[in-house]
């Protein structure tokens, strides 16, 4: 059987890249089918993200040679620069940019298949030039992919109830203070790269998402009855996750360290992605609702970016944290104040409980090994991941993060969850959500073996590319950005 090239092209944000990743070593797994994988690089738009991007694929390249996945940098492109403080647009407008490189790639290196995320809807286009099949990668939830797909619907006729509250096919409705930011203002340009990136998703031969199939399964039913485009049925869909690097290494970090000599279960870890940071405000109310807490904790603990940069700098302790801090909690608590090796943390014996920002592939990392969480919102979709968990999925007690201070958190109230996720069993709330992270352990795990409903899903997705049909649909993107 000759083999069939997949092209990958993933946006350069390290969470959606390594995902992509990952989905493609997935491919290639168990013989791959006669499949192979070239993950296009898109240069990112600034100097550190392109360093992150380079050491990612240097160590992923060293680990997956045995797979023979392959990579091919694109050319360098002008980022758009009119688009300030607008990160959706920026990141669609960015992928959008790529489109003549990829058809240059397409031309070149030959594609079975094209699987692009969902900022880089634009270049279905290219596929469809070539009639190259072209399949969506969802980094995300199936909440948000449902939403999206409402959302040219919802752009022209709101059904909005009077308190903000949004309509989601398969789930309850989505309060106002959890609609991602970036849908919540109708003249936002990020909402119409949204409205545009959720017709966009129809053309696609197939969306694969990163999800799990008992993990959000009236959602997924509801995508795939139609339930979100009215009179259309959604491409197939390959619930696929959780798509995360499984491989746990020993970790001589110091602060994995610190963990072995902790009990069970009796760690609080905190840790907010690649881009959370706090400023001396919040880094002193969640030192003091630690403290009060009473509970051992981890917290990694990054400071404000530099001039110019979206990206966190190694916190400066002295500055952030309150006089005394460290001396009164030493022993029972650490500060780490760099880039952690969280999968190894989450999978380490003395963790009781996740603080997170609720990113998708760490609270898939959190699910994995049955760690329950306490959602803290930050930005992107975030408030949404974190609603569901709370309301649907059962996995996480809820805080009160005030949207209009910046998501701040009053001490009191991070003292509050961590008591109930993190008491011995008597809290009914925290015992549900221990519960339910231990269950969601299994299902993810049952999921991605043989017979599970992610490998048979993998299986259908390597099936489909193989039989490489097309369906060739087109949509025009925002207006002013088409030039
Ligand atoms: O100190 C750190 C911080 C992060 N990570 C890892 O970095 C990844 C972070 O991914 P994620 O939790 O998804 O957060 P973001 O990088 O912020 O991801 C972006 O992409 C996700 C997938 O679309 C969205 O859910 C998020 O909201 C969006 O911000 C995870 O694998 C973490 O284990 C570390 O290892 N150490």
């Amino acid at each position: 059987m000759a083999s069939a090239n997949v092209l990958l092209l993933p946006e350069p944000g390290s969470g959606h890249l390594m995902s992509l990743i990952e989905a493609g070593k997935r491919l290639l797994a168990h013989g791959g089918d006669g499949l192979t994988v070239t993950v296009l690089i898109v240069r990112p738009a600034t100097p550190e993200s392109a360093s992150e991007v380079d050491s990612h694929v240097r160590r992923v390249a060293a680990s997956a040679s045995g797979l023979g996945i392959r990579f091919h940098h694109l050319p360098a492109v002008d980022p758009p620069t009119d688009c300030a403080g607008n990160l959706q647009e920026f990141k669609s407008r960015y992928m959008q940019l790529h489109a003549p490189h990829v058809r240059v790639a397409v031309a070149e290196l030959g594609a079975a298949a094209l699987v692009i995320d969902f900022f880089a809807t634009a270049v279905i286009d290219v596929a469809h030039e070539f009639a190259v099949p072209t399949y969506v990668y969802f980094t995300s939830t199936a909440a948000l992919l449902a939403l999206t797909l409402r959302l040219p619907a919802l752009a022209v006729d709101s059904d909005a109830s009077d308190d903000g509250a949004v309509e989601v096919p398969g789930m309850p409705p989505v309060p106002a203070g959890s609609v991602p930011g970036f849908l919540g203002d109708k003249e936002s340009p990020n909402y119409a790269w949204f409205v545009y990136h959720g017709r966009r998703f129809m053309d696609a031969d197939g969306i694969i998402i990163n999800t799990v199939d008992a993990l959000e399964p009236g959602l997924l039913a509801a995508i795939a009855g139609g339930q979100c485009v009215p009179g259309r049925r959604a491409p197939p869909l390959y619930p696929i996750g959780p798509v995360i690097d499984h491989a746990v290494e020993a970790s001589n970090e110091p602060c994995v360290r610190w963990l072995d000599a902790q009990p069970r279960a009796s760690v609080v870890f905190l840790c907010f992605g690649s881009l959370g940071w706090f400023d001396r405000a919040k880094a002193h109310e969640v030192a003091a609702g630690l403290e009060r807490s009473g509970h051992r904790f981890l917290w990694t603990l990054r400071g404000p970016p530099a001039a110019g940069s979206r990206h966190p700098t190694d916190a400066n302790l002295d500055e952030l944290l309150p006089e005394g801090f460290l001396e009164r909690t030493e022993g029972r608590g650490l500060v780490w104040p760099t880039r952690a090796p969280q999968k190894e943390i989450l999978a380490h014996a003395a963790v009781g409980c996740f603080v997170t920002h609720c990113g998708w592939n760490s609270t898939l990392e959190s699910m994995w090994h049955g760690v329950p969480l306490v959602p803290w919102p930050l930005y992107a979709e975030q408030h949404l991941n974190a609603f569901e968990l709370v309301s649907v999925v059962g996995v996480a007690v809820a805080m009160e993060v005030d949207r209009e201070r910046d998501n701040f958190v009053e001490a009191a109230e991070l003292e509050r969850a961590l008591r109930r996720v993190m008491c011995g069993g008597s809290e009914e709330e925290g015992a549900m959500a221990r519960e339910k992270a231990m269950k969601m352990k299994a299902a993810c795990r049952r999921a991605v073996e043989e017979g599970g409903s992610s490998h048979a899903a993998l299986q259908r997705l390597r099936h489909a590319i193989r039989s490489g049909t097309t369906t060739c649909n087109g949509a025009a993107p925002p207006k002013e950005t088409t030039s």
